[in-house]
């Protein structure tokens, strides 16, 4: 396919978007229907339809009109594309661009527009952060491994992954971490994957797990383990009693697989009962800290639905505290880069719950290092001996 047609078909693409489909599901409808795309031809299309997503609103500023073709133009034009040999009308590639169509110049935009977010969202985080937050959050994010210990070395993993023509390289700051800079679609179909050896998980998840405090033989529950990204991870480090709980059990159905593939052990609860020696809430949020990965919810999310997660979140910690034996650790995390999901969630759990104590708290912002993520951990003090 030419470079005009992989833009005809991100169009096609994003026409279905904008009329309401997810952007994975259209991807797939038009794979389905485009037998004769081959996997680069995928990847390169994959990579506009996401790349409108997440400059949506400055792309569609440049391109003259928030319509499938009108955000394909803004894009181009933001990469200073050559716009008259893309859209050429040649062959499969779009009709050439007519002047009407262009849009406000790039210095024009307003900082909100530039940062690609809605006006409300722009202003929730401070002055000093936005620069790098918001435009972090345009570009694309990198590709993270987890080098499963109980299986073998980053070493290894960089070498069967070699084998396999992918290529990944250590992460600078977290341990067992790789950053795919080769090949990353081939992943899930190299030895390295399927024999267990390494995992999908972002940097910053993986140093998040690993700074969550677990005693050797311990009882850990993962309240809100969904796909359990983080009982895995944490499971590889300690030889502890895991146990896995999520409100939506559906989520945790790759979870007994995905453990045995990694060689740990993982009990899949549906009630919890007793005290656990650790209790992590990987909370529901906004998902803002890993919204280049997912671009459709920064163009979602209202104060509406923010207000609802920022409750959900403070009945989660409320029961999981209930479950956190006296001396144990409550460990609470989001993907967001808000404050009310991050530290106020806590200092009002803590004026709620006066006898937690805040022990450490981390921000990871979003970088090319990892997505942003917020950790807390919090201790049940022990009651005073009589
Ligand atoms: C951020 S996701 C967890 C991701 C997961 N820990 C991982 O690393 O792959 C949040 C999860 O919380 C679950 N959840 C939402 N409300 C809950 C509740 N009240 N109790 C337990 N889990 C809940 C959701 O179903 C969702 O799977």
């Amino acid at each position: 396919m030419t470079p005009g047609a992989h833009v005809a078909a991100a169009i096609e693409i994003i026409d279905r978007i904008l009329a309401g489909e997810t952007a994975d599901r259209a991807l797939i409808g038009w794979t389905r229907r485009s037998r004769f795309a081959g996997s680069k031809d995928r990847a390169a299309i994959r990579d506009l339809v996401f790349s409108v997503l997440r400059r949506r609103r400055s792309a569609a500023a440049m391109g003259g009109a928030c319509t499938c073709r009108g955000l394909l133009i803004g894009l181009m034009r933001q990469d200073g594309v050559d716009l008259g040999a893309v859209f050429s009308g040649q062959g499969y590639a779009p009709a050439p661009v007519s002047p009407e169509e262009f849009g406000a110049p790039w210095e024009a935009l307003s900082p909100a527009v530039q940062a690609d977010v809605p006006d409300w969202v722009y202003d929730k985080i401070e002055p000093s952060r936005r620069d790098a937050v918001w435009s972090v959050l345009r570009q694309r994010a990198p590709v993270f491994a987890r080098v499963n210990r109980r299986a073998g070395s980053p070493e290894d993993a960089i070498r069967m992954l070699a084998d396999d023509g992918v290529q990944a390289v250590p992460h600078q700051k977290v341990m067992n971490a790789l950053e795919v800079v080769g090949n990353a679609r081939r992943l899930k179909q190299s030895a390295a994957y399927l024999d267990g050896l390494i995992e999908l998980q972002d940097a910053s998840s993986q140093a998040l797990s690993d700074l969550v405090p677990i005693p050797e033989g311990g009882r850990i529950l993962d309240f809100c383990a969904g796909g359990g990204g983080k009982t895995l991870a944490m499971a590889a480090r300690v030889e502890a009693s895991f146990f896995a709980h999520d409100i939506a059990p559906g989520r945790m159905v790759d979870l007994p697989s995905r453990a045995k593939r990694a060689g740990v052990e993982v009990t899949v609860v549906n009630d919890v009962i007793g005290k656990f020696d650790t209790v992590v809430c990987d909370v529901p949020c906004s998902g803002s800290g890993s919204w280049r990965r997912n671009p459709e919810g920064k163009w979602t999310l209202t104060p509406e639905q923010l207000a609802e997660l920022v409750s959900t979140q403070a009945n989660i910690l409320d029961e999981a505290a209930d479950l956190t034996a006296p001396g144990g650790t409550l460990a609470y995390a989001t993907c967001s880069i808000f404050a009310e999901e991050n530290g106020a969630q806590i200092a009002a759990f803590l004026s709620r719950n006066p006898s937690f104590v805040l022990r450490e708290e981390h921000y990871f912002e979003p970088s090319s290092k990892g997505d942003g993520f917020y950790l807390a951990i919090l201790g049940e003090a022990e009651p005073a001996v009589a």
